[in-house]
Parts: structure tokens; C-alpha cells; sequence
């Protein structure tokens, strides 16, 4: 433990300048750059892993890299995962300026991502869970005659206690459901009277709205381009 320690302050204070290095023979000076050197400060003992400052090296060549190298990879097998990420050691590939790095910031939202920015669930009463809504849908009897609405008839159905909405071209009349749906009822009313698809699709693609409301079901919308074949 000692000798490692001590071959990584050598290295330190050798590639930091003349006047601290106790070791110049064994390495250039020009040949590591020492991008930050607080404190030169070893505690060993047999037992303790030493708290060792250890700098941002930038190497260019050879000579006095190795010995940095060496004792570095022996005290990483000394740290922690968490202490490791105290020490600012870049990864070597994919370098950090790397194009292959991927850039939260800058990149563009995956529909899953977006998604998921938009969601949030609301608590439901008691009695208004998934299960209590399929059981209440099979009790609904649906409506009798299934129609064409224009645009301008769904709009007619947009309160609480009328809701109607269209989603890729089927309108379902959600009044029933309003109260079970687990993203609330101020939500799915965004939807109520309108062409909810968008607004749908952009949160839950992959609910099965079809099956959930086919007791709703009450005819097509008509007049407007749907994604359906
Ligand atoms: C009309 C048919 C709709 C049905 C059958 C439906 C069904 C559902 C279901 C099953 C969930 C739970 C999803 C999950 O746990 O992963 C949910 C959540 C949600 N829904 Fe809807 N929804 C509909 C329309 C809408 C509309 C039009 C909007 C927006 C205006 C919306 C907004 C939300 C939000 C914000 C959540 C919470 C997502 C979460 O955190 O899980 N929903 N919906």
C-alpha cells in the first residue's frame, strides 16, 4: 500500500514541475500535463485506502505516463464504485466530445419520452379502478343505431354530462368513463367534442381504447383523414 501510494505522489509531483519533483530523472516534464494538482497530501497505512488527490492528466507521451498508469489502475481496485465518481476520470470510448455520446439536451424527444413528459395519473375514487370500469362497461347496453357524424355534431357533445370524442375516426361517447380515467376527468374532457386522436396518441398510444370503450362506441366520424387501413 505504501509503494503505491508513494509511486503515485512521485508522479504527481514530478509532472507538476522542477521545484516539488523529487524524481525528474524518470520522466519529462513536458511529457504529462497536470491539468489540477490541489493538495500532495498521502495518508498510508497498511489497512486505510490512502486519500490520495488524484489529478486530471492529459497524456502526450510515454515516458512518466506509465508509471501514473500503473498506480493508478492499482488504487482504482482500492475504491468504491461511488468513490470513483469523485475522481473525474473520463471513460475512455466513447470520448466525451465523441459524436457517438448521446446529448439529452440537444436531442430530440422519442415519442415514449414525450410521452411520458406529458403523463401523470391522478388518484381515482374508490369503485373508479380498471377492473370497476370493465365490470360497469359490460353492463352498458350501447346505442342502438351506430351513425356518421360530421365534425360539427361532435362539437355538440362536449360537456360533462354529454362527452363525446373521436379517436382515429371512431366516436365513443366517454361520459361513462370520464371518472375512471386514470389521467382524470379535466384531462380526458380536453378531448370531450373534438378529434381527441392527437391528444390520445401523444400520451397512451398503446392503450387499447377500442376494447376499454366499445360499449361507448357510438358511430364514425366522417369528413376527416383517419390512420386507420
Ligand atoms: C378517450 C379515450 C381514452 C382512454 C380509453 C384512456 C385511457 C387511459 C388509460 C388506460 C390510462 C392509464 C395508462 C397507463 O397506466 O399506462 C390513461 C392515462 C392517462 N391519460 Fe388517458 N385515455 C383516453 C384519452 C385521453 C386523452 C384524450 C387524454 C389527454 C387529453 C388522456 C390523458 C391521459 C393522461 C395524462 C394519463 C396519465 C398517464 C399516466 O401517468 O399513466 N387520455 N388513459
Amino acid at each position: 500500500m505504501f509503494s503505491l501510494a508513494s509511486k503515485l505522489y512521485e508522479t504527481v509531483i514530478g509532472s507538476s514541475g522542477e521545484q516539488l519533483s523529487t524524481e525528474n530523472e524518470t520522466k519529462d516534464p513536458q511529457s504529462v500535463q497536470v491539468s489540477l494538482v490541489k493538495e500532495t497530501t498521502i495518508e498510508t497505512t497498511d489497512f486505510a485506502v490512502p486519500a490520495i488527490p488524484v489529478p486530471k492528466m492529459k497524456i502526450t507521451e510515454d515516458t512518466g505516463t506509465r508509471l501514473f498508469l500503473y498506480a493508478a489502475c492499482d488504487l482504482l481496485t482500492y475504491f468504491q464504485p461511488c468513490m470513483l465518481d469523485t475522481l473525474d476520470i473520463p471513460p475512455a470510448f466513447p470520448s466525451i466530445d465523441s459524436p457517438q455520446r448521446t446529448k439529452p439536451s440537444q436531442s430530440k424527444l422519442t415519442p415514449l419520452e414525450k410521452a411520458n413528459k406529458l403523463r401523470k395519473k391522478v388518484n381515482l375514487e374508490p369503485g373508479h379502478s380498471a377492473l370497476d370500469w370493465a365490470r360497469l362497461k359490460n353492463s352498458l347496453g350501447g346505442v342502438s343505431e351506430i351513425r356518421r357524424y360530421t365534425l360539427d355534431e361532435l362539437k355538440l357533445h362536449k360537456t360533462k354530462n354529454d362527452a363525446w370524442t373521436a379517436i382515429n375516426g371512431k366516436i365513443y361517447n366517454i361520459t361513462p368513463y370520464l371518472k375512471f380515467h386514470p389521467g382524470g376527468e379535466k384531462e380526458l374532457m380536453r378531448a370531450a367534442g373534438k378529434d381527441g386522436t392527437k391528444l390520445f396518441m401523444d400520451i397512451h398510444s398503446w392503450v387499447n381504447y377500442d376494447l376499454m370503450l366499445d360499449k361507448c362506441f357510438v358511430g364514425f366520424l366522417v369528413g376527416i383523414k383517419t390512420t386507420l387501413t
